[in-house]
């Protein structure tokens, strides 16, 4: 067996993806692999997704993801359209069906090159997001943050998009909150058993938000598409928008925007966006050692 495997460093809206092939292999990324790649400022990244050999009939793939700090993650939505484009241009084929710890994901590569990802049904049930409390309505829990007497963020929307998300409304533009500071707080915080990814969100129109996320497991990212899903749930759930909503990722770089449709039907959250391949390489999946080989540019030249 190979030492090395062959990743591709991608983006989803400027969150940082690392795609590593690890089909035809009976070992994982390391955690400490995924603490030694984000150390360095060449590979530094947000989500490894391990594309791993079918565990499931009718899959084409087992997705493990990683955080940046070596942590486990069940859902990562930019993540996940980072797959599909890197799968699309090997086969050529358009539509997959991936598992994750979190379930069975379908996904589509459009013509125009967007790509959609249903991410299943958003799970309100507070031991099931999880919360260390019983909330009747998740919908708006009792959490704040900042002074007693006059909260910087307070009575969050939970829930779990097959990872746990907490969104804080807020009615000044989101990039106005020292997140950086607040962030790791509520990530931490005693009320998420297994951490949470926190965002703040912005009503924008009848159907667009605003967002901005401090990740579980990798900190202030560019964008999170999971959580731009959780958002898109709370609008419609709490009455603020209906049920598909453009998502402007506020710090994505270059700016860029989401489109979530909570489904009507199956309750489904359908995300579409973009994806962007930067470039190739290969790196030992135990220890994070890594070479650069744009073979994609080599082609193309
Ligand atoms: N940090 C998240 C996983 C990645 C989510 C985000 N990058 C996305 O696009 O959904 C977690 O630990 O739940």
């Amino acid at each position: 067996m190979s030492a090395t495997v062959e990743f591709a460093r991608m983006n989803g809206l400027g969150n940082k993806i690392l795609v590593v092939d690890m089909r035809g292999r009976p070992d994982k990324v390391t955690p400490a692999a995924a603490v030694a790649l984000n150390a360095d400022p060449q590979t530094e990244f947000d989500q490894i997704m391990a594309i791993h050999d079918p565990k499931a009939d009718g899959t084409d793939a087992f997705i493990d993801i990683l955080n940046s700090d070596g942590s486990k993650a069940q859902a990562c939505g930019n993540g996940t359209r980072c797959v599909v484009q890197a799968l699309a241009a090997e086969t050529g084929r358009k539509a997959f069906t991936f598992q994750t710890v979190a379930g069975i994901l379908n996904a589509v590569e459009h013509e125009d090159g967007t790509i959609s990802v249903d991410m299943g049904r958003p799970v309100f049930n507070w031991d099931r997001i999880p919360l260390a409390e019983e909330f009747h309505d998740t919908s708006r829990i009792e959490l704040q943050i900042g002074p007693i007497d006059n909260p910087v963020l307070h009575s969050p929307s939970a829930m779990s998009m097959g990872n746990p998300h907490a969104i804080f409304w807020v009615d000044r533009d989101v990039m106005s909150y020292d997140l950086a500071r607040f962030g790791p707080l509520l990530e931490n915080h005693p009320m998420f058993p297994e951490r949470a990814n926190i965002t703040l969100a912005q009503v924008t129109s009848p159907t667009s938000l605003t967002t901005r996320t401090w990740e579980r497991g990798a900190g202030l990212t560019l964008a999170c598409g999971s959580a731009a899903c959780s958002a898109a749930v709370s609008a419609a759930r709490t009455g603020r928008t209906g049920r598909t909503v453009t998502i402007n990722v506020a710090s994505a770089k270059p700016p860029a925007t989401l489109s979530i449709e909570w489904r009507e039907r199956d309750d489904h959250v359908i995300m579409t966006g973009p994806a962007e391949w930067e470039w190739s390489g290969r790196l030992d999946p135990s220890t994070g050692l890594w070479s650069r080989e744009d073979t994609r540019e080599a082609e193309a030249q």
